[in-house]
């Protein structure tokens, strides 16, 4: 078998199949004989219209979402760049799967299936104020833990990820990806102090420096910057969108990694909402970029998908507004007259 490249995911990202417009269509039509004011549901009826359209099939449907978190440790560690030692990752990887983590609660709150998958844990990537963070194989490989881990019968996807010293990672990237210094995407992450922020970001300036050019194609900058949740993360949002499955992108991190996309193809995050705006400095700045509107805006800075999580109750609210409220006829309700 050929080892895999990342030149196979650049073309699954050249080849990405577009929204279903009947079933958008349909949804919208659908939306406008129903028992309120036109308009009055605001962005539950637009995101409804969305999950159809994404799913290609009206009416939309929530009954199989999916939450799967990827675990990564990161050898920028060594730098001094979280509040928090690594092992901690390793913890939480068993602690999300005895139920005792923020998402586990959120996942069952909403009737998520629920999976974690740890990467390599004990051999962290390397530390990429030195040599690139991983090969481009290792990356590929990421990358392909990510899209094989999209269930077919999935109808809702959120993405999460786990991995001390990432949110240092997820701001290389950005500043890999849209330009600007360390300092302008480094945040506290876990808890860092000002002084540690600042280490952080020269951190980053270090790597920006190092791989120079290197960084200039996205999918390069992640294998350089990002690490295997990050890579996994955007396998499968790319996988989604093959797989007609609208996604709920989470905060910072994941949105560094859904980023990779929208780089090499403007329209790739189409099928993805953003579920929130995390407290983490950059992820505001990173939303802006990718022009996404945040559906929840709590102050939550947790990753580990929580702030997807969280809106999967959004969403379930939307579809189930749209799929079981009565038409004007039906219950025999007056319609407006203008
Ligand atoms: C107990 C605990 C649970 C977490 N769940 C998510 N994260 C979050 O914090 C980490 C990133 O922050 P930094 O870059 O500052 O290390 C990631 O693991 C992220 O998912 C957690 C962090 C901790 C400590
Ligand atoms: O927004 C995030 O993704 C985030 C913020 C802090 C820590 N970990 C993740």
């Amino acid at each position: 078998m050929p080892l895999l490249s990342l030149e196979t995911f650049r073309s699954r990202i050249e080849t990405l199949p577009e929204i279903d417009k009947d079933a958008a269509s349909a949804a919208a039509r659908h939306d406008a004989t129903l028992t309120k004011p036109a308009g009055s549901l605001g962005k539950l009826e637009e995101l409804a219209v969305w999950a159809a359209g994404w799913q290609g099939q009206h009416p939309p449907s929530f009954s199989r979402p999916q939450v799967i978190i990827f675990a990564g440790n990161h050898g920028v560690c060594a730098q001094g760049v979280s509040a928090f030692p690594q092992e901690v990752t390793h913890q939480m990887v068993a602690n999300f799967e005895q139920g005792g983590a923020a998402i586990n609660q959120l996942a069952t709150a909403f009737g998520a299936r629920f999976s974690v998958v740890p990467m390599d844990l004990d051999t962290p990537t390397e530390d990429f104020t030195l040599v690139p963070a991983m090969t481009e194989e290792a990356c590929a490989q990421a990358l392909e833990t990510g899209w094989n881990a999209v269930d077919d019968t999935t109808d809702t996807l959120v993405v999460g990820e786990m991995g001390i010293g990432n949110t240092t990672s997820a701001a290389a990237l950005a500043a890999a990806l849209f330009g600007g210094t360390g300092a302008d995407w480094a945040g506290p992450g876990t808890g860092l102090s000002p002084e540690g922020i600042n280490v952080k970001a020269g951190a980053i300036d270090r790597a920006l420096a190092l791989h120079g050019d290197k960084l200039a194609d996205p999918l390069a900058a992640l294998q350089h910057v990002g690490g295997r949740e990050l890579a996994a993360m955007t396998g499968a949002i790319l996988a989604a969108r093959h797989k007609q499955i609208p996604v709920i992108l989470d905060g910072f991190v994941c949105c560094a990694a859904a980023a990779v996309l929208a780089r090499l193809q403007d329209t790739a995050l189409d099928h993805c909402v953003a579920g929130h705006m995390s407290a983490e400095p950059g992820h505001v700045r990173l939303l802006q970029l990718l022009k996404k509107e945040p559906l929840l805006t709590l102050r939550m800075r947790l990753g580990e998908g929580s702030g997807a999580g969280l809106a999967l109750g959004i969403l379930k609210g939307a579809i189930a507004t749209h799929n079981g409220m009565a038409s004007f006829a039906d219950a025999g309700v007056t319609e407006g007259a203008l």
